[in-house]
């Protein structure tokens, strides 16, 4: 039993968060945290348990044009670097023993507007047959760049414990 934490950033917050909840998920279970686009973050791993996280763009998981929007926010030069959402579409069907988890980042001003990158991958996750865990989570910046509102890398590490004492949990039961 293994955990994969798999997930996107264009400043770094998510990043943060996402090597955060992988400390928590350690905790319990042999875990592992690659960017989308590393060959580390194949699909077809062996992991039977895998987190997804990437930044809440307009609303829900990022595209094409809203990473370019926010290269050109900073004077960076254009990549073709995937998002979570082409990675999930590219997940395999016949993976009944894994179980998957999302998460995303989002401005805190912003709370209270609908839209969530975590929401909208765990509903592209259903839709394509996967079994969700634990519900999504949202993680908060004070800005567009960053950077993470205090004691957010805390509350990350505590969701990734919780993960992973509910999947060894569910695993134990005969
Ligand atoms: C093009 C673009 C669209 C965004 N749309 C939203 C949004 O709809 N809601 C929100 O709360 N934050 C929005 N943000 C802010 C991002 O959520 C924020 O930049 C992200 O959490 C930072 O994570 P990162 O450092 O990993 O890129 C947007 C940012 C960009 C660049």
């Amino acid at each position: 039993m293994s955990a994969l934490v798999v997930y996107e950033t264009s400043y770094g917050s998510t990043a943060a968060v996402a090597r955060a909840v992988a400390e928590g998920i350690a905790r319990h279970l042999l875990v592992r945290v690659v960017p989308v686009g590393d060959p580390g973050a194949d699909q077809a791993t062996e992991d039977t348990l895998v987190v997804i996280g990437g930044p809440t763009h307009a609303f829900g998981m990022s595209r094409a044009a809203t990473r370019r929007e926010a290269q050109e926010r900073h004077d960076e030069l254009p990549t073709a670097r995937p998002g979570i959402r082409d990675w999930i579409g590219l997940l395999p069907a016949d993976r009944p023993d894994r179980l998957y988890a999302t998460f995303d980042t989002r401005v805190a001003g912003a709370r209270h507007l609908p839209g969530s990158a975590a929401r909208a991958a765990e509903r592209a996750l259903r839709h394509g047959g996967h079994h969700i865990v634990v519900r999504g989570e949202s993680f908060y910046v004070v800005g567009t760049d960053g950077p993470l509102l205090p004691d957010e890398e805390v509350r990350a590490r505590n969701w990734g414990e919780h993960l992973a004492r509910t999947v060894t949990a569910l695993w134990a039961r005969p």
